[in-house]
């Protein structure tokens, strides 16, 4: 448990680690390729630590340099080998879900298994396309749900799916599967979702195209791949990581910290376009297209904020933030209203009960809803005991409302954090002294 106290103004500047999307990405990307594949900034959260664990048992050698490159030494696109054991995909959704598009056309059957959050994540939305493209999957408890059971066939057919939700782990499966697969494979999602997947596959060689509808939907298409090729990457941090620390700076009075190398693709950045029209101070710097990933130095400046309605599109941008986002709403003045966001309830927990339990306990005014909550900012927040149930960004948003808050915050369970920022406690307090 780690105690938090309201907090003097956060200075300076850090460095965010790599962005978790990206970072599974490369392995899994740079396992099915051919050559050896260099990751430069990959995060080693227990998250992207499942993925290497996954592939290793599947053949492929993955080594740390002394320069801190991952090294994944790819056998191309049917190059993976049967797993001895059951792959253990810990607390990662995103492990579970784009490995189950790759497996689906393997030439060995696999069995999926992880935490007990992992295995009550709903993972019908997976098993639903993959099986129209003539997968294999069961799930083992006959719930939807992992353990799951995948046997390998080499037949897959090119579907056009019409996803009912904007999920880039649904999204991605599918579009992994279609490498394999007897002729194109498309998917239309409600609204473009995070596109690292598309990005990064079509920088290794496959042939990918997106097409963004009038009405703000999505239509992703892919080619069948003879193969792909390794590549030099270099992550960016995680805006997803950075959140915490642009809310804490914006919430404690006097701050002003800038976060260095941010990743800020359109499709994750809806944070940043939220805290605008909350009133933030944020300005750009050194904005650089990169490596196929935009990046940019964020300096941030306490801020007094008002309330907003974060409804439609811009949720799948902003999803993994709606936690962080929810309490600086409890900050703002007036009303903020998050509609659109019942994804939220199938996260690492159901994240509308666990944010608006503990900003309750905290002493805001905040009503779920079916699709997102309601919250009456303003009210000056004290200290309490947080319950993550294990979910890592609960601790770390909560840990920033401790911040900003009076008397002393409790969180319970700290070491969940290390599921996508290992150290976070301890960045938070380099810039708080
Ligand atoms: O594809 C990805 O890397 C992710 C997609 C999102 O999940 P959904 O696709 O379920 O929305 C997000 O919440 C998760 O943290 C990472
Ligand atoms: C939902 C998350 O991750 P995943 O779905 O990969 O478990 C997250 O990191 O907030």
């Amino acid at each position: 448990m780690r105690q938090i106290k309201s907090s003097s103004p956060l200075k300076g500047e850090i460095t965010i680690p790599g962005d978790k999307s990206i970072s599974h990405r490369s392995i899994m990307f740079g396992a099915l390729a051919k050559g050896v594949t260099s990751v430069r900034h990959f995060l080693e959260g227990a998250d992207c630590l499942s993925t290497i664990g996954c592939f290793r048992q599947m053949g492929i050698e993955i080594q740390k340099e002394s320069d801190g490159r991952i090294l994944v030494h790819g056998k191309g696109i049917r190059g993976l080998t049967a797993p001895a054991a059951t792959l253990d995909v810990g607390n990662s959704g995103t492990t579970t879900r784009l490995i189950s598009g790759i497996l689906s056309a393997q030439n060995f059957t696999s069995v999926l298994s992880g935490d007990a959050s992992l295995n009550s994540r709903p993972m019908g939305r997976i098993i639903h396309p993959l099986s129209m493209m003539g997968a294999q999957i069961k799930s083992l408890r006959g719930n939807d749900c992992a353990p799951l059971q995948i046997d390998g066939r080499m037949d897959l057919h090119g579907i056009h799916y019409d996803s009912p939700v904007a999920s880039a782990q649904v999204k991605s499966a599918i579009l992994l599967a279609g490498l394999y697969a007897d002729r194109e494979t498309s998917v239309h999602e409600p609204a473009l979702s995070r596109n690292h997947t598309e990005l990064m596959l079509s920088q290794f060689g496959a042939d990918l195209h997106t097409e963004i509808l009038k009405d703000g939907s999505a239509e992703i298409r892919i080619s069948p791949c003879e193969e792909l090729y390794a590549q030099d990457i270099l992550v960016p941090g995680d805006i997803s990581s950075a959140a915490y620390f642009i809310a804490a700076a914006l919430l404690v009075p006097g701050s002003e910290v800038l976060i260095k190398n941010v990743g800020i693709n359109e499709t994750r950045a809806g944070i940043l376009k939220v805290c605008k029209d909350m009133g933030a101070d944020i300005t750009y710097l050194n904005q650089n297209q990169g490596a196929g990933e935009p990046t940019a130095d964020l300096l941030v400046r306490s801020s007094s904020l008002h309330g907003v309605c974060i409804e439609g599109t811009v949720i799948p941008t902003l999803i993994d933030e709606i936690p962080m986002i929810a309490v600086l709403a409890a900050f703002a003045k007036g009303q903020t209203i998050i509609r659109d966001a019942a994804e939220l309830k199938v996260k690492e927990t159901d994240r509308i009960r666990t944010v608006t339990e503990n900003l309750k306990a905290m002493g805001a005014d905040v009503t779920p809803t079916d699709d997102g909550m309601i919250i009456q900012g303003g009210k000056p927040l004290h200290g309490a005991e947080i319950h993550p149930y294990m979910d890592h960004r609960i601790a770390m948003a909560f840990a920033v409302a401790g911040l900003a808050s009076e008397g002393e915050t409790t969180i319970l369970e700290e070491q969940c954090v290390d599921v996508s920022y290992p150290g976070f406690f301890e960045a938070l307090h380099t810039l708080t002294v």
